[in-house]
């Protein structure tokens, strides 16, 4: 039972070192982050609903999510095929693609929540 939680214990570890290692090494990676703190801050102050931090939580996670993949995926083609190599080539193009279109449906939520606040916010002035 002890070695069971050790393990539990371990597999967390592993996959915080992970996503340290990825905020360490990714420089869209630290974008994401400053983008999603500026959603977070902008979720304050414009009071947006439970509905609403929902699908940006969601939007968040999804962007980060597809980040990390790319990175891992990245990080194993470079192993595999160190040299050039159109499949390796295809394979990163690939991964970054899943990426922009997390980031362009993220982009797209935020857009549809935060324009109608900021119009009111106009309106009221
Ligand atoms: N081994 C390779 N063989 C062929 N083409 C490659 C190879 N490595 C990279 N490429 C091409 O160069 C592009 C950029 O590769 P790179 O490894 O710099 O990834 P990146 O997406 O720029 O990484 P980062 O997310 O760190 O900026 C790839 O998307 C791919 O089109």
């Amino acid at each position: 039972m002890d070695s069971y939680f050790k393990k539990r214990y371990n597999s967390f570890k592993f996959a915080f070192k992970g996503l340290n290692s990825a905020v360490r090494s990714e420089p869209h990676m630290r974008l994401h982050i400053l983008a999603a703190i500026g959603v977070i801050v902008a979720g304050i102050i414009f009071r947006v609903t439970k509905l609403e931090w929902c699908l940006l939580a969601g939007s968040i996670g999804l962007v980060i999510t597809a980040e990390i993949f790319n990175t891992a995926i990245e990080t194993l083609t470079n192993l595999v095929s160190p040299q050039h190599n159109p499949l390796a080539g295809k394979t990163k193009d690939l991964a970054a693609g899943a990426v922009l279109v997390a980031a362009i449906t993220a982009a797209i939520v935020g857009l549809i929540i935060f324009i109608p606040y900021m119009q009111d916010m106009v309106n009221s002035y």
